[in-house]
């Protein structure tokens, strides 16, 4: 029922059936559980020793890429087609999953249900899920004083820490109990009249929600969550995975280069002026940020569906900076085919979703991985949850030394 192809059990006809269901998510959850503690049971001592693949040296000494080590529920990256959430591709989240009233993207109630449970909610289930959220998002007075203290240097709570940072001394709007997760979020932000932005940052924050167990975030919860420590600390741990420029603050450097770029191209651009500035880039030493992945091995589905938000508001596409984003597209796989080192030459979500951001006024790139951050814990607590529920072991993989290594070829 999770495996790829699970799509057939999401059709119409089954959440059309499923419209009257107005479980609460704890509900929905204790549905699941016990049928996956005995999944989990029946995999233990039925296959237990079965072999899932070889352990080669490039896994060990190449950062385990590709090495089949790390159980993770909620979705799973196919190189070529990219991310499915419980066998469902962005396209078919885009189209199931309950939007906001009024808006048409998917909105993180309803991905963080899909994450959680496997099930597609209904609209009545995701209302009653946002109004959950939104009663309980109000921060306690003695935590908004304590944050007032700290300003910047606590990495939570991040409306008010943007606000704060950015603009001192303005009032932030109270939580809307009629407004989803993130049009809270945006509203908090102060740009809650902006519905368009509101509409981004529901699609950036359902499909950034989750990419299987083995990205340097998800990993990291789960390592430290390994240990019992708690969710917030565990996902503290993963935000720091996240702030390196080889993960999620690759979607500030992305907009830092392409406005250097448009510095030393000019007005005129042109895909040769991109191919130049792309060859200095690489003669640099420097990667090509939002290009590469350690996994995917085609353009990125979420690179493909924000793209695709732009190319349906006119305005966006007159946006100087979301033009080089394209053009540059155009032609960084050919430049990074004809370089020959990166496995994958195509673009990931990185080389997009920050330039949007900027359009619509969140010009402080500092900033965009907070965004990130506050979606990825979509995945990783989902993970949390699975993690205690079947009661999944302290992580503890076994390492090698060079002469072990060595020594175990001989033999
Ligand atoms: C949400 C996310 O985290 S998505 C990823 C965001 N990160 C970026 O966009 C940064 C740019 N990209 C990269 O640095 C890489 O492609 C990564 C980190 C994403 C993946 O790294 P790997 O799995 O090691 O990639 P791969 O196996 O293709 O690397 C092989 C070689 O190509 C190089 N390479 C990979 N991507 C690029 C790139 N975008 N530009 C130039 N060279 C690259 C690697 O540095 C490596 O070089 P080396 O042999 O001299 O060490
Ligand atoms: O899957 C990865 O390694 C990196 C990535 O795209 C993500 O974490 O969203």
């Amino acid at each position: 029922m999770f495996a790829r192809g699970a799509t057939k059990y999401f059709s119409r006809g089954f959440s059309q059936r499923r419209l009257a269901s107005t479980k609460t998510i704890r509900e929905a959850l204790e549905e699941v559980v016990p049928r996956k503690q005995l999944q989990l049971k029946q995999l233990k001592t039925e296959h237990s020793q079965a072999v899932l693949g070889e352990v080669t040296v490039e896994n060990v000494v190449g950062g385990m890429r590709g090495l089949k080590a790390m159980l993770w529920e909620a979705s799973v990256l196919d190189p070529i087609e990219g991310i499915r959430f419980h066998g469902l591709a962005i396209p078919d989240c885009q189209k199931q999953l309950p939007a906001a009233p009024g808006g048409k993207e998917i909105i993180a109630e309803s991905m963080f249900w899909l994450l959680l449970t496997g099930k597609v909610p209904t609209e009545a289930e995701t209302r009653q899920l946002s109004r959950e959220l939104a009663e309980k998002g109000d921060l306690p007075e003695y935590i908004e004083k304590l944050i007032d203290s700290l300003l910047a240097r606590l990495p939570a709570l991040a409306a008010r820490i943007y606000r704060n940072v950015y603009n001192p001394g303005k009032p932030i709007p109270a939580i809307n109990k009629d407004l989803d997760l993130v049009g809270n979020y945006v509203n908090m932000l102060g740009f809650g009249d902006n519905h368009d932005l509101t509409e981004y940052m529901r699609l950036y924050i359902a499909i950034h929600g989750d990419h299987e167990g083995g990205n340097a975030s998800a990993h990291t919860t789960h390592l430290v969550g390994s240990t019992l420590a708690d969710p917030f600390i565990s996902y503290s741990a993963a935000l720091y995975a996240l702030a390196g420029p080889l993960h999620g603050l690759a979607n500030q450097e992305v907009l830092r280069w392409q406005m250097n770029m448009q510095k030393e191209i000019g007005d005129e651009i042109t895909h040769d002026k991109i191919k130049e500035f792309l060859w200095k880039t690489l003669k640099s030493g420097q990667v090509v940020p939002g290009y590469g992945h350690g996994v995917l091995r085609n353009p990125d589905p979420r690179f493909m569906a924000l793209q695709q938000f732009c190319e349906s508001r006119p305005q966006l596409l007159d946006d100087r900076v979301i033009q080089l984003v394209r053009k540059t597209y155009e032609v960084a796989p050919a430049v990074l085919k004809e370089h020959g080192k990166t496995k994958n030459p195509y673009p990931n979500v990185d080389a997009t979703s920050g330039c949007v951001l900027y359009h619509y006024g969140l010009t402080q790139f500092k900033y965009y991985t907070v965004i990130f951050g506050v979606s990825r814990a979509l995945g990783c607590l989902t993970q949390l949850v699975w993690a205690r529920a079947l009661g999944l072991p302290i992580e503890r993989p076994k390492s090698l030394s060079m002469d072990a290594i060595e020594k175990l070829i001989k033999n």
